[in-house]
């Protein structure tokens, strides 16, 4: 910013402050200047850049934010892909403000460094005055500073969202931020990022209370299992521990009055009378009432999330410190993990044959697949079918999990084996496996050492968990999957030839999702699956969707679907509700909301094109027949090229 704008963006804070204008954006950013000229000593026409934990205070604030951490980790990632723009970091700081980790593209990192956007640098309010992070916390609450809103003028590039992320305990333990350079309203952006805090929470429960029952429950039952459904965790003996935000607003209770309160004094029933009828129920909503009032709920009571069979834990949904069961739209008795998966691409069904006439014979599968592309749908579609239906799948990512953890993780421990150990020991994953499936995802970042030990198991069947020397036999059938190409890793020393010729009895390559002929029927089910069988999507909305290129793939399409169910809050689901596919604003809003889906497939000339075509549509209120007459063509011409170039025709056109 060059000085003359700095030194006015100065005076207007100082006034602002002095109360002689009223010129802040809102009273969040005109509280938060006062606090920073007032309290904090400030100036805003001085530079100052945050400072950044040195030596061992980083990894010692990570370490104790490791479950914080864990848990947001996916979420973060999800996100950043659903934004689908580089210009954008997904950052997480905690309560003093300090960056803890952050989903960041190279190019835009080389960008926000020099502003101070890296781990371990303190956004707090008292160090750079008002800025997403740093207000967050000060503020307890979401808050959107666009550019010159920041004290500093240093920043005013800068538009920064940010929420606040709860414990189970209801107190504030971390701040989620989305970081760029838009200059667009953060609306949606807020949305998203208030669900996204949302299921971190769900996750942290999940991950502090495994051993609870876990109570799903929601005023109006298609809502149970999603993401406004409440969630109480409670004890065997049917005391409360711990309840999540939209828990705490629909009982109009505070965490405190909620914590160690036995269930009868919430709803009225037992946690015994709610486990039975929800088992009977098939784990449908059953109807409970608030006590002592005529409030009616839909609840489902469950046993502890580790308790229930093969309950649907992805290595990739952050184990061992938080599996979870992901929550199924339509509710399915426990053991019954698959999802209504899709295989209606040929290439889909003749894998599936093929996998399921190697696995008869015991024989490893080994699948490659881009990220999200459904590898362990498919594992599991595979083990469903096979001999062994009857026993486990056990799922493990090695690519989430820290180093230190994998080796515990797959091959267990025995009672204080070191420190930190669970205190009964724990079962490691392959001997979980026994009589069932193991999957292991993205077996390509499995270190090497490691490698060695699993190549052991593999040969001799046998594991012998830490801390012991007493080998156990053990039958399992072995999926493991990847994004890499291990042939590949091998050649280059990555990856060792002897475990890859194990796993790869049969090597099969899913197609992503943007090669897959059954997109439609895809999005059905997952609409299903978000307990939205009857959702009505708008032509230009199918459009955007089965023509999107989809970089995250399943899980994408997934989480985008989840977020415009909730977005349309019951309406018909238009272009405007998948913000994230980057569908201009102007054209979103249009009557009829036409989309924009494929720039990306355009050469440039043709981008070109469509951008001025797209001007000459709106500004005929995409009336396709003047639009016609005013380029002197046809409609049917004009019809071709808006094909071509990927628009799609409105109603009114
Ligand atoms: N065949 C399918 N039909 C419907 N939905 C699917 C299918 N496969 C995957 N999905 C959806 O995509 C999500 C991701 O699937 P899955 O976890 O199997 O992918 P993955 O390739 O193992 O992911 P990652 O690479 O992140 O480990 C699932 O939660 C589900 O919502």
């Amino acid at each position: 910013m060059p000085v003359s704008e700095a030194l006015d963006h100065a005076h207007r804070v100082f006034d602002v402050v002095r109360g002689e204008i009223l010129h802040a954006s809102n009273d969040v950013v005109a509280q938060s200047w006062a606090r920073c000229v007032q309290q904090h000593g400030l100036d805003p026409s001085q530079r100052r850049l945050p400072p950044v934990l040195g030596g061992v205070d980083l990894p010692g604030r990570q370490r104790r934010m490791a479950t914080v951490i864990e848990c947001a980790r996916y979420e973060m990632t999800t996100l950043y892909q659903q934004l689908g723009d580089p210009a954008l970091a997904v950052v997480l700081t905690d309560t003093e403000g300090v960056i803890l980790h952050m989903v960041i593209s190279q190019e835009f990192e080389r960008l926000a460094q020099p502003l101070g956007l890296s781990l371990g640098a303190v956004w707090s309010e008292a160090e750079v005055g008002t800025n997403g992070m740093g207000t967050c916390v000060a503020q307890a609450g979401p808050v959107v500073v666009q550019q010159a809103d920041h004290f500093q003028s240093q920043y005013t590039g800068l538009t920064c969202t940010a929420v606040p992320v709860y414990d189970p305990a209801g107190q504030m333990t971390a701040v989620l931020d989305v970081s760029s350079r838009s200059i667009h309203p953060q609306n949606h952006l807020l949305v998203l990022l208030n669900m996204t805090a949302r299921m971190i929470e769900n996750r942290l429960i999940d991950a502090r209370f495994r051993d609870a029952h876990p109570i799903h429950f929601h005023s109006r039952p298609e809502f149970v299992y999603t993401l406004h459904e409440g969630k109480l965790v409670v004890d065997d003996g049917g005391r409360i521990l711990a309840a999540n935000q939209s828990a705490l607003t629909q009982l109009g209770a505070t965490p405190t009055e909620l914590r160690g309160k036995p269930l009868e004094q919430v709803f009225q029933t037992t946690l015994d009378d709610m486990l039975e009828r929800s088992q009977r129920a098939a784990f449908h909503p059953i109807v409970t009432y608030r006590a002592n009032a005529a409030n009616r709920f839909f609840a489902v009571a469950r046993q502890p999330v580790h308790e229930e069979g093969t309950p649907r834990i992805t290595g990739a949904q952050v184990p061992p410190i938080a599996p979870r069961v992901q929550p199924p739209a339509r509710p399915r008795p426990p053991g019954h993990a698959m999802p209504a998966a899709t295989f209606g691409d040929p290439r889909l069904v003749a894998h599936l044959a093929t996998a399921r006439r190697v696995v008869a014979g015991g024989t490893p599968l080994l699948l490659r697949a881009e990220t999200g592309a459904g590898k362990e749908v498919f594992a599991r579609a595979v083990h469903a079918s096979g001999n062994r239906t009857g026993g486990p799948f056990v799922a493990i990512n090695c690519a989430s999990l820290p180093e230190s953890l994998i080796e515990s993780e797959l091959f267990g421990y025995r009672a204080g084996a070191f420190t930190g150990a669970e205190k009964g020991g724990r079962r490691g994953k392959i001997a979980q496996s026994d009589g069932g499936t193991l999957f292991l995802d993205e077996i390509g970042d499995m270190p090497l050492p490691l490698q060695a030990r699993l190549l052991r198991v593999l040969d001799e069947r046998m594991v012998t968990p830490l801390g012991t020397d007493e080998p156990r036999p053990i039958d399992f059938q072995l999926i493991s999957a990847s994004h890499r190409n291990l042939a590949e890793m091998v050649a280059e020393g990555e990856f060792r030839q002897d475990l890859y010729y194990r796993l790869a009895g049969i090597e099969l390559e899913l197609p992503p999702l943007r090669e897959r002929g059954d997109r439609a029927e895809i999005i059905r089910n997952l609409l299903v699956e978000e307990g939205r069988a009857d959702a009505a999507l708008t032509p230009a909305a199918w459009d955007l969707l089965l023509h999107h290129p989809w970089p995250g793939n399943l899980r994408q399409l997934h989480h985008v679907l989840r977020s415009a169910v909730a977005l349309a809050a019951g309406a018909a689901l238009g272009l405007e509700h998948f913000p994230s596919l980057n569908v201009p604003a102007s054209v979103a809003a249009a009557a009829g909301a036409p989309g924009a889906p494929e720039e990306a497939f355009l050469s440039p000339q043709d981008a070109e094109e469509r951008a001025s075509l797209l001007n000459v549509l709106e500004s005929q209120r995409w009336n396709v027949s003047h639009v016609a007459k005013s380029l002197g063509v046809s409609r049917n011409t004009l019809y071709r090229r808006m094909h071509r170039l990927r628009i799609p025709v409105t109603h009114n056109g």
